[in-house]
Order: structure tokens, then sequence, then C-alpha cells
């Protein structure tokens, strides 16, 4: 099936392909960037978000303090704020996924936005991966939807046609790394001293778990074959100057600056975020969004393009084994041992660190 509409994003044409076959409740959204023989894939949404735009109906916007995301956007210099709001330790929930799927194509939908922060209302966890209680004695109803819900957090954000800026103020493990790594440019805290560092990186192998392909590969993809092969095997979590020298992130930052941004990141960072107004993080990550922002987007989404949408499409066509394998995996007894073991440790420290 194929409908045509006029794109939000620009005066172009959109041409949508249902393709029922591949993933039943997801379309390519399909970019004319000039001619057809330029044709590009922009993103996938869900059938829902689809009907949507074509009736030019705004997508609910999430703001509140008790939402699980807190967004703003900041329409002069076309910057977002999307920031994961989902205390401790913004663990990735099936709803944490939805919201924040629904609010980037919320955002996606203001024509004058050009670029999206990634960033948390906790100042020390950026995420701290899957919540591993989705995965204990899970429901054969709920598990499969969680991982779809996943996936399509990374296709949301890997085919963006937003700039994607990552402000990793604290730890993202696991799950909360690949948000990162689904980003266009990541900005990470150098930590508060030697025994503060935050790390990034998939130690999916210590949980007795290992990453799924399409993750596995997107670390391949940023750091190189060989570093990546061996950071996956032992499950290296990298502390900042380790992430910047393995490409993990492109920039860490450490020095509070005064700058110029301060003023505009007070009108563009949502309440929840307000104590990070002067956080060199934020201020970095708000100039690298609006330099994003400046550039013409038609040539700066056909570019990012160039190298994401052969690894979006073999997403879409793997997508269901994916989740089957994923679900036979997680629910296997001897795996199902090593997570529960695995929280019962996560609960000890957390008992020991606060008596
Ligand atoms: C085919 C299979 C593919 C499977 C793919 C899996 C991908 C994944 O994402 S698996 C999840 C991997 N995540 C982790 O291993 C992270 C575990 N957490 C930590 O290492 C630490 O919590 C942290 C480094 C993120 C933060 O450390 P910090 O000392 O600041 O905080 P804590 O006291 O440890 O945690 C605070 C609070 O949050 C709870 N929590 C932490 N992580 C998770 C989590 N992933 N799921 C659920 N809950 C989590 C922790 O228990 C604490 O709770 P309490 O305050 O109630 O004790």
């Amino acid at each position: 099936m194929s409908s045509t509409v006029d794109s939000p994003i620009s005066s172009s044409k959109i041409q949508i392909h249902q393709l029922d076959r591949l993933a039943p409740r997801s379309a390519f959204l399909l970019f004319y960037a000039g001619h057809p023989p330029h044709q590009t894939m922009i993103s996938s949404l869900s059938a829902r978000h689809i009907a949507r735009i074509a009736r030019q109906q705004p997508l609910r916007l999430f703001s509140s303090q008790d939402s699980l995301v807190v967004t703003n956007v900041h329409e002069e210099s076309g910057v977002a704020v999307l920031a994961m709001n989902r205390p401790p330790a913004n663990s990735l929930s099936l709803e944490l996924n939805e919201a924040i799927s629904t609010s980037l194509k919320q955002i996606e939908s203001n024509p004058k936005i050009q670029s999206v922060i990634l960033a948390s209302s906790n100042p020390t966890i950026f995420s701290a991966g899957l919540d591993i209680t989705e995965l204990i004695s899970p429901s054969d109803e709920r598990l499969p939807k969680f991982w779809n819900s996943l996936q399509q957090v990374y296709i949301d954000l890997y085919g963006s046609r937003l700039a994607t800026v990552a402000a990793i103020q604290g730890h993202a493990p696991a799950a909360g790394c690949m948000l990162a790594l689904a980003c266009d440019y990541r900005i990470m805290h150098g930590g508060h001293g030697e025994e503060h560092l935050p790390t990034i990186g998939f130690n999916e192998t210590q949980l007795g778990i290992a990453a799924p392909p399409w993750m596995g590969q997107l670390m391949v993809r940023t750091i190189g074959f060989r570093p990546a092969e061996r950071a996956l095997a032992l499950g290296t979590l990298f502390p900042p100057s380790e992430a910047l020298n393995a490409g993990v992130v492109d920039d860490v930052i450490t020095e509070q600056s005064s700058s110029e941004s301060n003023e505009v990141l007070k009108a563009l960072l949502p309440e929840a975020l307000q104590s990070q107004t002067s956080n060199p993080v934020m201020i970095k990550a708000y100039e690298e969004a609006a330099c994003y922002a400046k550039i013409p987007p038609q040539a700066r989404v056909a570019s990012k393009l160039v190298t994401r949408s052969e690894s979006l499409k073999e997403m879409q066509m793997t997508r269901e084994d994916d989740t089957q394998h994923f679900c036979g995996f997680i629910t296997h007894e001897v795996v199902q041992k090593n997570l529960m073991k695995y929280v019962e440790k996560m609960k000890q420290r957390g008992k020991a660190k606060k008596s």
C-alpha cells in the first residue's frame, strides 16, 4: 500500500509505503530530496502516527513533570530537548520506550525544529539500559511488546530527520549506550574525580546475556570491527577518557564554563532540567545542536542516510526474528538464573550504599 501526503517537515512530497509483509505496524517514510533517484528513507513510523500526520493532527506533547520524558522546543534556534525522566535510573521500561518514540515524533512534526538534544533529568545517570525487572519472569504478552518498543526507539532515533545530540551526563550502560550511539553526536561528562567516573558501553556479557546483532553492529559502525569485537565480548564499560579515545563518544567535558548559551538554555530546558543550564555538557550539546540546525536540512538528512539507510532496512527485515530470538533467549532457565543473580547483586549494592 502506498499513499502520498504533504510533508510536515518541508514543502516536499512524502511517499508512504506500508510494508505489511516485513513489519505490520510500521511503514517507511520515503522522502524525495530532489529527483526520485535520490529517494531516501527518513524514518519509520507506526501506522497510527502516519494516519495522524496525514490528517495533519498534532501529536500529544509530553511536558508535565510527572511524565516519563520531558520536552521543550526553542524555535528561534531550531533546537529541542527530549529528556528521560524515569527515576531512579531512567531504566528503559515499555512505557518509557513508547514515550521516547512518541515525543520524538511530536518534535519532528514541528517544521521549525532541526535538532534535538537527548538528555536525562538525572544529573548522574543518562540511562541504566533496559529495566531489568522487565526481563525477570516476564509475561508472554508483555515481553515481545517490550522488545518491539526498544527496537522502535532505535529505529526512530537512528533514522530521525532531526540532528540528534546525546548529552551524556552520567552512566550509560547497555541499552543506555545504544540510545547514545543512535544519535549523531555524543558529549559525555568527564565525571567528578576518579571515584565517580561515569561509564558507557555494552556490558551485556557481564549479565550473562549478549547484545542483539543490531546493537552490536551499532558499536562496530561507531568504533570499528576489532575494538568493538573485544569490547562486546568483555562487556567493557568505558570511563570518559577511554570512551573518547576509542571513539565511543565525540567529546568529553568537565570544566564549568560560562557561556552566551546559558540564556538560551534557560528558555530551552524543561523545568526538570533548569538546574542544568550551566552544566558544561548541556552547553556544549546546545552549541552542537544549534550548529547542525544551521545546515540545509535536506542536505543534512540525505548525508545522514548515506551511512544509515542500509542498516535501518536490515533492521526492519530482521525485526520479527530478532524479537523471537530475544524472547526465547531471555526466558531460558539459565538466563533467568543469571539475571536474578545480577539483580540481587544490584540490590545489595544499593542497600550497602544507603546504609
Ligand atoms: C538478546 C538479549 C539482549 C538483552 C539486551 C540487554 C540490554 C540492557 O540494557 S541490559 C541492562 C543493563 N544495565 C545494567 O547492567 C545497569 C545496571 N545498573 C548499574 O550498573 C548502576 O545502577 C548504574 C551504574 C547505572 C548507576 O549506579 P548508581 O550507583 O548511581 O545507582 P544505583 O544505586 O546502582 O541504582 C539506582 C537505583 O536504580 C536501580 N537500577 C539501576 N539500574 C537498573 C536497571 N537496569 N533496571 C532496573 N533498575 C535499575 C537500582 O536497583 C537502584 O534502585 P534502588 O534505589 O531501589 O536500590
